[in-house]
């Protein structure tokens, strides 16, 4: 059985007081279960607190993005490197607001999935559609593109702890839920898509979360799909008691 691992991804939000408070309201409270895993992709300033405050603890600290190139003239950018060096173990990437805000492309994703393997960090790759893409029956194949591009040239054994999180772009903090048969389906395809190039072991190793609106409300029905290892969370990760509700969903 695949585990669940349920990420709260805070995006800019939260002061440094808040993000302590936080991980010291959760990481007592966490579900004794090794069928789930609990992650907090926070900003750059409070990565180092939350590696320590968590410590000991089950509760795993994320970056929410990287540069691929390990140090150089990159103003204002992070290395994975300078993430590995922290003690920081996730790093999420492409996610849908960096490919359409900030220029991350397919090929970017791809170099940053490699860098964050050479340094230990498990890579949470984003992939989702945009509401045309939808509208316009194309989102099997701008997935399938998504996906293939970002796994190019690992090995099967770093496609296996490759962590895909699947996020419709038109469900994203709009309080819009694709409906757990269709995030399913979805689901199911990327697997489909990650047998056809690393084998059915891989594929059945493989954990792909959903995103998108997930809340307390609606998380029991997404995690008990098939093909649904767990969540990608904005919105409802940011109080700890509702972080909490969306992680003990993963045990069930
Ligand atoms: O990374 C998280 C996703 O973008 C989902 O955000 P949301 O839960 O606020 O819709």
């Amino acid at each position: 059985m695949r585990k669940k691992i349920i990420a709260g991804n805070w995006k800019m939000n939260k002061l440094a007081a808040e993000a302590d408070q936080f991980v010291n309201d959760v990481t007592g409270n966490l579900p004794d279960d090794d069928h789930v895993e609990a992650i907090i992709c926070a900003p750059f300033p409070f990565l180092p607190s939350l590696v320590e405050k968590s410590k000991g603890s089950k509760l795993k600290i994320s970056a929410q993005t990287m540069h691929f190139e390990d140090s150089g003239a990159f103003t204002g950018e992070v290395s994975p490197s300078m993430l590995q060096d922290i003690g920081v173990t996730h790093v999420v990437i492409g996610h849908s607001e960096r490919r359409e805000q900030f220029g991350e492309t397919d090929e970017s994703v791809n170099k940053k999935v490699h860098a964050a393997f050479n340094h230990g960090l498990t890579p949470i790759v984003c992939v989702g559609e945009t509401l045309d893409q939808r509208e316009a029956n194309d989102t099997m194949n701008h997935i399938e593109t998504q996906v293939r591009k970002a796994l190019e040239g690992l090995t099967e054994q770093q496609i296996a702890e490759v962590i895909i999180a699947y996020e419709p772009i038109w469900a994203i903090g709009t309080g819009k839920t694709a409906s757990s048969e269709d995030a399913n389906d979805v689901c199911m395809h990327i697997r489909h898509v990650v047998k056809d190039i690393a084998g059915k072991e891989t594929a059945n190793q493989l954990v792909i979360q959903y995103g998108g609106s997930v809340k307390p409300a609606n998380v029991d029905e997404l995690m008990a799909q098939s093909d649904i290892d767990g969540a990608l969370v904005g919105g409802a990760s940011l109080e700890a008691d509702s972080f909490l509700k969306l992680v003990e969903a993963g045990t069930k």
